[in-house]
């Protein structure tokens, strides 16, 4: 969508991403690139960091690029255990040499256990880096399903995020 005619014209982007992981023993539990002290940890390729890929998904959505699977496919044995955060700087380096810049970002932690209140801060701090942001312009929440379904029996975690870029076209 484009706001304003000729110079300064604005290019505005909203992305969303969705992503889930199952919740095992033997796994570090990482989560928006915090390591959560938790009895278990979650299940993927790589670190399987639910919510840094709900933001790369997000991000890559807004600029019309597919989604983590294309870019970094989990048959690929390069992004075996791979640090998620690396995989969201380098979808950030596609959205930057399109010209945009992040405007704000929300996203959403659907977590019955581990409490995740304490370590959203640092999550913030971590996206709004990535996104060469500042933290303000981040948002990170979590709810509980209230028991209800594989998020509420404790088998696996999921993430949600919404996000808008803008494109200064000077
Ligand atoms: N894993 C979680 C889930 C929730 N929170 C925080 O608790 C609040 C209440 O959760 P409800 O699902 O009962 O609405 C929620 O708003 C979060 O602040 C959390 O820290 N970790
Ligand atoms: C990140 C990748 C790549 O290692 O693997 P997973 O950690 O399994 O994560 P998923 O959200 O299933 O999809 C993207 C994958 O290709």
């Amino acid at each position: 969508m484009k706001i304003g005619k000729g110079r300064n014209t604005n290019m505005i982007r909203v992305g969303q991403g969705f992503d889930v992981h199952q919740l095992v023993e033997g796994r570090p539990c990482i989560i928006g690139g915090v390591t959560i002290p938790y009895e278990k940890g979650l299940l993927g390729h790589s670190d399987a960091d639910v919510l840094l890929h709900a933001v790369a998904d997000a991000v890559l959505g807004a600029l019309g690029l597919g989604d983590i699977g294309k870019h970094f496919p989990d048959t690929d044995p390069e992004f075996k255990d791979a640090d998620s955060l690396k995989l969201l700087e380098h979808v950030w380096s596609l959205a930057k040499e399109r010209g945009y810049k992040l405007a704000n970002i929300d996203s959403t932690i659907i977590a019955q256990r581990p409490k995740m209140a304490p370590y959203i801060p640092q999550m913030a701090e971590v996206i709004a880096k990535a996104l060469e942001a500042d933290v303000s312009q981040v948002n990170v929440k979590a709810t509980t399903t209230e028991q209800l379904g594989f998020t509420g029996r404790g088998e696996g975690i999921a993430a949600q995020s919404v996000v808008c870029l803008i494109q200064d076209m000077l």
